[in-house]
């Protein structure tokens, strides 16, 4: 692990630039004849070259060697990796939960352990999401992973990552988030067991939301996304793996340097960290519960105005204040499919049932609400103004259904089979008058 103190550039869709070396980075153009220090120059694009300018996202790297000096790629089997609704189960259409899943002691680090639990969507249409779980207990020392398929948002729930990026390094802790566009090679160092949740994103790239009424600050601000500063990986030249994930395979190939040859950059196609401690609330001041789109931290947008190809949604710390309100979620049945996660404390509608490291699946149309104790208890409970506090639940909203994997669907696996019974008690307490 690398220390604390890393330094970063703050500013969610800026044009930054950055240079480990002074005088690395050209000035005045991208495309020198010959680059100062012997680097190379090289584009990532995240958008097509023609996309909107407001859409438009990349970055120039300048490199000790170009990512073209890589090995041929051979096939790499992942048992538990999967992608796109041609991968997933036939869904029964009752709510699903998953117990949180132990970091085994076998040896696995981040690729390695990670396990799909839904899919939807097929990256080749640039349509849909996975979701999966990562369990991690060593550190990618000389491996490097890039995703051809999604941009990944990783919520770590235990254990601080170190993230390497080719841009430069991350540090994240539970209660902050990851983004790692599409295409950017990276590498995770833990500190102990880890775990987390990722949703890998074939669709448009994750954005912040619009405002709207809310006005022009507000949620997630655009300052409190930290891109890294360049840095390279300065050693003596040696193998190392480059796994790719490409067209729902994995592939592997060795090179003789690190990837992490990257000594300067500029440009707005980068990853970020964020800390959803300075995510800003705004809530019902009056009464009844309003819906979870307020706390959309970053989006996906479909080809439909609205309808999100996903949503990132988080139920951070925060008052309830409402008055005369039922203050838990409504019950509900909603044309979206929402997968829930809980990073740490309770959620507010499960109480007891659900549990950090744990995972829930509500698909379309698909009734679901607060469980029995949780009615029970929001509808006495007194409405004086009530901190919930300890609490970080967060969602993936997606306009397609989720297909479970068969990993989220093994007998004897995570699955809960009981868990429709925490609505059994909702009992039938109509009194004519
Ligand atoms: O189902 C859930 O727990 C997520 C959710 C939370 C909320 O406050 C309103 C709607 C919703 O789907
Ligand atoms: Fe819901």
């Amino acid at each position: 692990m690398s220390d604390d103190a890393l330094q970063y550039l703050a500013g969610f869709g800026n044009q930054h630039q950055s240079e480990a070396v002074a005088g690395s980075l050209p000035r005045g153009q991208n495309s020198p004849q010959r680059v100062a220090h012997g680097l190379y120059a090289e584009l990532l694009s995240g958008s097509a070259f023609t996309a909107p300018r407001a859409d438009n996202q990349r970055s120039w790297l300048y490199r000790r060697q170009p990512s073209v000096v890589v090995g041929g790629y051979a096939p790499l089997a992942h048992e538990f990796l999967k992608t796109g609704a041609a991968e997933g189960q036939v869904v029964p259409p009752d709510p699903l939960r998953w117990a949180p899943t132990p970091v085994p002691a076998a040896d696995c680090d981040f690729v390695s352990g990670l396990r799909t639990l839904c899919v939807n969507g097929d990256p080749d249409a640039q349509v849909g999401m996975a979701a999966h779980l990562y369990l991690a207990n060593r550190s990618m020392e000389r491996t490097a992973f890039v995703n051809a398929d999604g941009e990944l948002l990783i919520v770590p729930q235990q254990g601080r990552l170190c993230i390497t990026t080719e841009l430069g390094r991350l540090d994240v802790r539970p209660a902050e988030i990851a983004l790692i566009p599409r295409g950017l090679v990276f590498k995770v160092a833990v500190d102990g067991p880890s775990r987390g949740y990722v949703c890998e994103n074939y669709g448009a790239a994750l954005r912040l939301p619009e405002l709207g009424p809310i006005g022009s600050n507000g949620l997630a601000n655009a300052r409190d996304f930290l891109a890294p500063v360049a840095w390279f990986e300065d050693e003596e030249p040696g193998d190392y793996e480059i796994v790719k994930k490409f067209g729902g395979r994995l592939w592997r190939a060795r090179q003789a340097h690190s990837p992490f040859n990257v000594v300067a950059w500029h440009g707005n196609l980068t990853p970020y960290k964020y800390d959803t401690a300075h995510f800003m609330t705004v809530g019902s001041i009056s009464f009844d519960h309003p819906d979870p789109s307020i706390f959309t931290v970053l989006t996906s947008p479909s080809d439909t105005p609205g309808w999100a190809n996903v949503d990132f949604v988080i139920f951070p710390p925060r008052w309830m204040v409402a008055e005369h309100s039922f203050r838990p979620p409504w019950y509900h049945r909603n044309v979206m499919s929402e997968f829930m996660g809980l990073v740490l404390g309770q959620y507010d509608a499960k109480p007891e049932g659900f549990k950090p490291g744990g995972a829930s699946l509500h698909n379309a149309f698909v009734p679901h609400g607060p469980d029995t104790e949780a009615f029970a208890k929001a509808s006495a409970a007194a409405l004086t103004p009530h901190k919930l506090d300890h609490t970080l639940a967060f969602m993936f909203e997606t306009r397609y259904r989720l297909l479970p994997t068969a990993f989220a669907m093994q007998a004897g696996g995570a699955l809960e089979t009981t868990y429709a019974d925490c609505w059994n008690g909702l009992a039938d307490n109509f009194t004519t008058p």
